[in-house]
């Protein structure tokens, strides 16, 4: 029997469950944790990360991976460092459906970006990426939005149809790389915006930072292959944009907390922690002084001063 599934029931997975469900047919919302699954199927309501919002009909809320069988896409909602583990465990569950990496982040110690750590798990599968400005909570209220469904596989005009509703319109890009590259590394951005509101530097402060993080965004995508164009649209400027300038991002939101010295940071899923770390370490001789400062900052080798001082008594320089 076809129909869609999504990996992960928390605040993503859940929305994107709820956007499918939305279609009609059959969804499938798998979470590792049984009793939650099961009180989620009972209540139909994520209480935990999307309160109040019901889970549409045709949604089957699952802790049971035979559920997946025969489903034609699954939606991966997991946070980047869980990915491997993940596949590596259960991929065979995921029959032949075509995998959709919906997680945006570099895997710390190889610097694979999702669909790559798909490709190296379950060689021969089938993948796209989704990714874009958006919070789970404007996608499970059913509010307008716009994402980036990137993919080389021929049919990818098809599954952007099968995946689109009224009110999630999906953009077809043929840059996987770029797209994720994008959707990653604004995250690092994002927990810099933060650092900057957070030691209050003021807006204009920030929106310095924002910009020359894009530029470094569009530096290291480009030379990975990315091209520009991808990283201009909602995948890359679009994302930063969203993600550095609310509080609903995590990103964001802890980079303010970091930056204010509070003690208890959340246990949120933050991605753009070890994205930072990643791409800090894989490319440690390239010129992206805003991404080394944000691993060095969380690695608590330097102050949110010294680190604002330092970028700012680097050498004066031509814009481009
Ligand atoms: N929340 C958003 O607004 C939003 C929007 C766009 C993209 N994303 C991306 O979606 C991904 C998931 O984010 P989220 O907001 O749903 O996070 P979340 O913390 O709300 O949920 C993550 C889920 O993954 C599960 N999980 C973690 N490790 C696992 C493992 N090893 N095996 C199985 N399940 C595991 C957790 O139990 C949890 O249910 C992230 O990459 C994030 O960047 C989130
Ligand atoms: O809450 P964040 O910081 O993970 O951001 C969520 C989405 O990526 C925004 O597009």
């Amino acid at each position: 029997m076809s129909g869609a599934g999504v990996i992960g029931a928390g605040a993503f997975g859940t929305a994107l469950a709820m956007t499918q469900g939305a279609r009609g047919g059959r969804v499938v919302l798998w979470g590792r944790d049984a009793q939650a699954m099961a009180a989620m199927q009972a209540a139909r309501e994520n209480a935990v990360h999307l309160p109040g919002v019901p889970l549409p009909q045709g949604v089957l809320a699952t802790a049971d991976l035979a559920a997946l069988a025969g489903l034609d896409v699954i939606l991966l909602s997991i946070p980047t460092q869980a990915l491997r583990g993940f596949l590596q465990q259960t991929g065979p569950a995921l029959g032949n459906a075509v995998l959709v990496a919906c997680c945006k982040g570099v895997e710390r110690g190889t610097g694979l970006l999702p669909t790559q750590i798909i490709a190296d798990v379950l060689p021969g599968a089938r993948t796209a990426v989704l990714t874009g400005p958006s919070f789970a909570t404007d996608i499970g209220r059913g509010k307008p939005t716009a994402l980036t469904l990137a993919t080389d596989l021929p049919d990818g005009a098809a599954l952007q149809e099968r995946l689109s509703t009224p009110v999630l319109r999906l953009y077809l890009s043929d840059d996987p790389v770029g797209a994720q590259l994008g959707g990653a590394l604004k995250n690092v951005i994002a927990l810099a915006a933060g650092m900057v509101i957070g030691a209050d530097l003021g807006e204009s402060a920030r929106a310095a930072l924002m910009t020359r993080g894009f530029a470094e965004i569009v530096r290291l995508a480009t030379k990975q292959g990315a091209h520009p164009e991808t990283l201009w649209g909602l995948s890359g400027f679009g994302d930063l944009i969203l993600t550095c300038s609310s509080e609903k991002s995590r990103n964001f939101s802890h980079g303010i907390r970091f930056a204010r010295g509070e003690a208890d940071l959340g246990g949120k899923t933050v991605e753009g922690v070890m994205t930072a770390h990643a791409v800090s370490e894989q490319g440690a001789g390239m010129d992206l002084p805003v991404i080394h400062m944000v691993s060095a900052l969380l690695k608590g080798e330097i102050s949110v001063p010294r680190a604002m001082d330092a970028l700012l008594q680097r050498p004066l320089k031509s814009e481009r």
